[in-house]
């Protein structure tokens, strides 16, 4: 079954004069994939990846949630499987500072009913898994770029999340500290996670197995090299 298929999918946002920012979106993932979604400024992939993400709610079409059609779902039910399924990264890495980083984490489970006492252990298992082990009592405002993203990267996925959606997660990041982030990806893919990431970065682009690219609102196929990258307009 697959992790996310979404049929005809438009998003038309009701402002003066009213935006189409989707307009009849078709995208299949299987768990353990790797997809990179680019597009230019303005071409509707923050918009795509809020609908996937069961953060907004699309105009017309059908989304298929492992199998499930969330389309018409309640916002309860939303806030559930959104809870159960998802783990979000974003460019900036959202980390609070005045907390440490293990209570960073702790913020990624407290919506997953994960009892009390498998607490620690979850969240001591996956800081070791980004390598912030010695980091845990930290505060976050006193860790490095590379270890914010790392710990936002182990919040997200301390819940073992079904998909993870990450918007220009390795955006401001140096190259070593872009490929740590890119290998706790691939560690999740390889445990079945759907990965979806939005990019301008031709490195996680060349990293995806499979890179879509969306253009005033529809989604296209590209070849897998990035050699179009300025055709498609992305910085
Ligand atoms: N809440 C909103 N109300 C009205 N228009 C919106 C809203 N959110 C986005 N838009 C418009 O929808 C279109 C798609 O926006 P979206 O943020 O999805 O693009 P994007 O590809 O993520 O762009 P960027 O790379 O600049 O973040 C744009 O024209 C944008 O101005």
């Amino acid at each position: 079954m697959s992790a996310l298929d979404l049929s005809g999918v438009t998003k038309t946002y009701l402002v003066d004069p009213p935006v189409e920012a989707l307009r009849g979106v078709d995208l299949t993932v299987e768990p353990g994939e790797r997809v990179a979604v680019l597009g230019r400024s303005g071409a509707g992939k923050s918009t795509l990846l809020n609908i996937v993400g069961l953060l907004d709610e699309p105009t017309s079409g059908t989304y298929l949630l492992a199998g499930q059609d969330v389309s018409a779902s309640g916002s309860a039910e939303r806030d559930r499987l959104r809870a159960e399924t998802f783990g979000f990264v974003f460019q900036e890495s959202h980390v609070l500072g005045h907390r440490t980083a293990a209570q960073n984490v702790w913020l990624g489970l407290m919506a997953s009913g994960v009892a009390r006492r498998e607490r620690d252990v979850r969240i001591a298992e996956v800081l070791e898994r980004v390598g912030l082990t010695h980091r845990a009592d930290s505060l976050g405002r006193l860790l490095s770029g590379g270890e914010k993203q790392r710990l936002a990267v182990a919040r997200a996925v301390v819940a073992r999340p079904r998909v993870l959606l990450a918007d220009e997660p390795t955006g401001n990041l140096d190259d070593a500290n872009a490929t740590s982030v890119l290998d706790l990806f691939d560690e999740q893919a390889a445990q079945g996670v759907a990965v979806v990431v939005i990019t301008h970065d031709a490195r996680t682009a060349q990293w995806a197995d499979r890179v879509v690219t969306l253009v005033d609102g529809r989604l296209a196929s590209v070849p897998h090299d990035v050699s179009w990258l300025d055709r498609v307009g992305a910085p």
